[in-house]
């Protein structure tokens, strides 16, 4: 276990523009943690800074106690930052095994030639990767469309097909940005079974940003609140629903009384007036 990914008072700004101001959380291991807030709170700022594609002008990211701000986006994702886009970005006439292989490029050794001269390890290798590949699509449920192609798959299977992906990298924690947005209900709830799937049989934290608060509050062991750049609220679920200044940056909208709101809630979507925060892109 690789211990907590620990974001210590991080301050990030584009030019005059504070997307994140002295934000600090800790994502404990084997857990799933959400970043919610309301459009341009800083949300992807945030993973950037934790993926290394922004360095802070303060502060700075560590898992395990190991310092990864200021190290380059391939050696973080090695050290176990995984993430899956939100754009899909799959290789639609590749099978659902080879994207997977395709996500564990980051951890093979043996390299173009080695593979190439079809060398014990690299033959070693490429056997342990489809062992590992088949083992991610069982837990994804995607275990029956491993020699589909990617580009057939349903949406919401194209979305978890790019979760395993990430998942094919080994990480400690997986990043998932809004992981249902654009699906059905029934589709989100697969989805939300694939987290906590993920949580509780691989032991990796799952953090992620979604608009989605029934899933939030759904999945969530923890969830962290930004607004403005600022955290204005870090607790459980039924902490963070009742908390002044999360329910006063969603206007009484998502995240009021109704445990979970609806799904397919887009909080900060309707619930407040975003025109303010518009401005400043
Ligand atoms: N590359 C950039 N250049 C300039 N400003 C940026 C850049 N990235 C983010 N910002 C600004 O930083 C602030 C935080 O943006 P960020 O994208 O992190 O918010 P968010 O919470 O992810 O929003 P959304 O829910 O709309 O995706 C916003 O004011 C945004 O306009």
């Amino acid at each position: 276990m690789t211990g907590a990914l620990a974001v210590e008072d991080v301050a990030l700004s584009f030019a005059g523009v504070t997307a994140l101001d002295g934000v600090s959380f800790r994502v404990e291991p084997s857990t799933v943690h959400a970043v919610i807030g309301p459009n341009g709170a800083g949300k992807t700022s945030t993973f950037n800074v934790i993926c290394g594609v922004y360095t802070p002008d303060r502060g700075g990211v560590t898992l395990g106690g190991n310092r990864l701000t200021g190290l380059p986006p391939h050696r973080i994702a090695r050290l176990g930052i995984g993430r899956a886009f939100q754009n899909i970005a799959l290789s639609g006439r590749q099978t659902v095994l080879e994207n997977i292989l395709l996500g564990r490029h980051v951890l093979t050794r043996a390299g173009v030639i080695a593979s190439g001269l079809r060398l014990p390890a690299a033959r070693r290798e490429a056997r342990e990767g489809r062992a590992k590949a088949a083992e991610i699509a069982e837990l994804v449920g995607m275990a029956p469309l491993l020699d589909r192609p990617a580009g057939g798959l349903s949406y919401g299977d194209k979305k978890r097909l790019e979760l395993a992906r990430a998942l094919a990298m080994e990480p400690s924690v997986l990043l998932l940005d809004e992981p249902v947005a654009g699906m059905n209900d029934e589709e989100t709830a697969r989805t939300a079974g694939v987290i906590r799937d993920v949580r509780d049989r691989t032991g990796v934290s799952v953090l992620l940003i979604e608009h989605d608060m029934s899933l939030v509050m759904d999945v969530s062991d923890r969830v962290t609140v930004l607004d403005f750049g600022r955290l204005v609220a870090d607790g459980t679920p039924a902490e963070v629903r009742r908390h002044p200044e999360v329910l006063r940056a969603y206007l009484g909208g998502a995240l009021g009384d109704d445990p979970g709101g609806e799904p397919g809630d887009t909080a900060g979507g309707e619930g407040r007036d975003h025109d303010h925060h518009q401005e400043d892109k």
